[in-house]
């Protein structure tokens, strides 16, 4: 480790974010009873330009009449380009009940974006004298989002979630595609006549990734569009999880169950994991730094992978 220590994410269960427009309202209570770990009220390109008044007063309303229960709620703004972010903030933090943990800031593209929301967020939550500090998450869905990404992370104290859109990411990044994440047809390597695929998304995801871990920041995979698929959702979801990410959003309710499934730690995991703690535990009184459990070796960083594992599952027990 560097003589700067690497600060630990916020220990909170981020498995699945779902997401519904704000301009369906109908759709707030089934959110609130859903399993979903976050529950993302949308203001932005779910809601039609024409509904985005009503769609903002339908979430005011809903965040202080509806039982969220331990649900960490956040709302997606419009984005910086829009002229609907700023009345997104300013209503929200003037009228909304103190139950919003989180505003989430779409399309970022440099820290400057982060710094003048937080100067409105700050600002207003003096005026109003609110008495819980609002968090921010961020999408980083552009090619500016991506070039920026570790200063982005970087950018505010309230930061502690970070999300890959690869819908607008794929479009600015000029992709050839209109699939919302997953396998891309196209996007294959030959080999002695055999095609082999890869992920495109891949290298997005581990410098996203990377800022995170490097901030204390939570990374989190994006959208997968077909929800009719939900095996292409589990393979995304399990790259996802094996990169380091911790959760998934769902875009539908059939896919809640499907990011709760690969990002909890599973029984078999959780249980090798901690036999290798017990195993360096038994190299430690025998003097070692190193061992071999089922045949492999393990050693002192075995241990900070196996903790990994225990941690997350300790934590999404409760
Ligand atoms: C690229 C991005 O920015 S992604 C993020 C922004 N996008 C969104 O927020 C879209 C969120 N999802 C939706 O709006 C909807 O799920 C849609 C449009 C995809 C599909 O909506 P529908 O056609 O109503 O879905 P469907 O008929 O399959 O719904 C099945 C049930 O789930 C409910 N449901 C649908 N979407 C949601 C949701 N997001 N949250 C909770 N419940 C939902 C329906 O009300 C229905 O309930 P019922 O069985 O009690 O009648
Ligand atoms: O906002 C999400 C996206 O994929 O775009
Ligand atoms: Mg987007």
């Amino acid at each position: 480790m560097s003589f700067r220590l690497q600060p630990a994410a916020p220990a909170r269960p981020n498995r699945c974010q779902l997401f519904g427009p704000g301009s369906r309202p109908a759709l707030f209570e089934k959110m609130a009873a859903s399993a979903a770990d976050v529950i993302n009220l949308d203001l932005e390109d779910s809601v039609a330009p024409t509904d985005k008044d009503a769609a903002r007063a339908n979430i005011i309303q809903a965040i202080g009449a509806l039982d969220w229960g331990t649900k960490t709620l956040s709302v997606r703004i419009n984005g910086l380009d829009t002229p609907w972010w700023y009345r997104d903030v300013v209503d929200l933090l003037e009228q909304a009940d103190e139950r919003l943990d989180q505003i989430m800031i779409p399309k970022v593209g440099c820290a400057g974006d982060l710094y003048a929301v937080d100067a409105l967020v700050t600002a207003i939550e003096a005026a109003k004298g609110r008495g819980k500090r609002i968090d921010f998450e961020v999408i980083i869905e552009s090619a500016a989002g991506i070039a920026h990404v570790e200063e982005i992370a970087a950018a505010s104290p309230r930061l502690v979630a970070m999300s890959l859109g690869a819908a607008d990411f794929a479009a600015s990044m000029g992709m050839q595609t209109t699939g919302i994440g997953g396998t891309q047809e196209n996007y294959y390597m030959l080999h002695e006549g055999q095609k082999h695929w890869s992920d495109p998304w891949h290298w997005a995801q581990t410098a996203i990734v990377a800022a995170c871990r490097t901030h204390g920041v939570l990374p989190v995979d994006g959208p997968f569009g077909d929800f009719s698929d939900d095996e292409g959702f589990r393979a995304q979801a399990r790259r996802s999880a094996t990169l380091g990410m911790v959760g998934k959003w769902a875009i539908h309710p059939k896919q809640i169950a499907l990011a709760n499934e690969v990002f909890t730690p599973s029984d078999e995991a959780v249980a090798e994991a901690r036999e290798i703690l017990a195993a360096m535990e038994q190299a430690k009184a025998n003097g070692e730094g190193a061992t071999v459990y089922k045949g492999r070796l393990v050693d002192i960083a075995s241990i900070k992978q196996a903790e990994v594992i225990v941690r997350q599952s300790e934590m999404i027990a409760g």
